[in-house]
């Protein structure tokens, strides 16, 4: 059970300490001086694409449109290793969060063999979520580049409420993990102010308000790309737990 709980524990540790790419590439092609920001990241995700270790979600792809691509070169290049100030770092992001996981009853009939993060896993590109999030350099803040997909619709045209709250607990579960995981959502208040134009790229922030012993106060807005337009808002609270808690069924 120890030996168990520990590799739970690891794989969790991996998920949120990931040896953040910024702007290298663990890939041949890395040493190649790139001309442009764009050179740099088509070969990055071509070296997603064709590597043998897992797809890192969170590098462009062909279903990214100019908006998405635009906000996504604009964080990465002020990553840290780029020339900018090294503000942000992006966080990579795979379909399987427990993929070492090999736990006890519960975990090991649940998650070890068919388990994946759903956000992750819809086989066509751009069909639902195409996401990259952006830590700032004193973890305080996150940014998310979201553009949603055809299969995201509720209202006619526009996003479903429970596609966005999904977007959002993703941001701020993210947020909360690196800050102290592993964590749980407890609770999830969200407003919902205006539609989100389906297809659209938006912003999704959030801001860590507070910490209270185990809990971690999470603010979080869905904006348009220019900050003009407030589409939601939320706060979470999350609790750091006991690997232990995920056994307990
Ligand atoms: C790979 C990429 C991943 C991307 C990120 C995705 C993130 C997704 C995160 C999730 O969606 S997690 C899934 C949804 N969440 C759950 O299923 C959690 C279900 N609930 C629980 O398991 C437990 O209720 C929980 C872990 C949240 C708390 O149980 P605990 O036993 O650890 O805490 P406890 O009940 O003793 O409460 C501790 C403190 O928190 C407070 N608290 C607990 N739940 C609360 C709540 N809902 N609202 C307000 N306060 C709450 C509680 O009052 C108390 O305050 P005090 O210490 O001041 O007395």
């Amino acid at each position: 059970m120890a030996k168990n709980l520990f590799r739970i524990f690891r794989s969790f540790q991996s998920f949120v300490s990931l040896p953040f790419t910024k702007n290298q590439v663990a890939h041949p092609c890395a040493s190649v001086a790139f001309r442009t920001t764009f050179d740099r990241t088509m070969v990055q995700a071509l070296a997603s694409f064709f590597s043998p270790k897992s797809r890192d979600f969170s590098l462009p792809n062909s279903s990214w449109g100019e908006e998405m691509i635009r906000l996504y070169e604009f964080y990465n290049n002020q990553c840290e290793g780029e020339n900018h100030g090294g503000e942000w770092r992006r966080l990579p992001s795979y379909n399987r969060s427990l993929k070492y996981a090999s736990g006890g009853v519960y975990l090991s009939k649940i998650i070890q063999s068919k388990a994946r993060l759903f956000t992750r896993n819809i086989r066509e590109p751009g069909a639902a979520f195409e996401y990259v999030v952006f830590v700032s350099k004193d973890e305080q803040r996150c940014v998310c580049v979201f553009q949603s997909g055809h299969l995201l619709e509720g209202p006619p045209g526009h996003v479903h409420g429970g596609a966005i709250a999904t977007m959002i607990d993703t941001v701020t579960g993210s947020h909360a993990s690196i800050l102290s995981a592993p964590v749980m959502t407890a609770n999830l208040n969200i407003n919902y102010r205006s539609p989100i134009p389906l297809g659209n790229t938006v912003l999704v922030e959030s801001c860590l308000d507070k910490r209270e012993g185990r809990k971690l106060f999470i603010s979080c807005k869905v904006t348009s790309t220019d900050g003009s337009k407030l589409h939601t808002e939320a706060t979470a609270l999350f609790l750091s737990i006991n690997v232990s808690h995920l056994l307990r069924g």
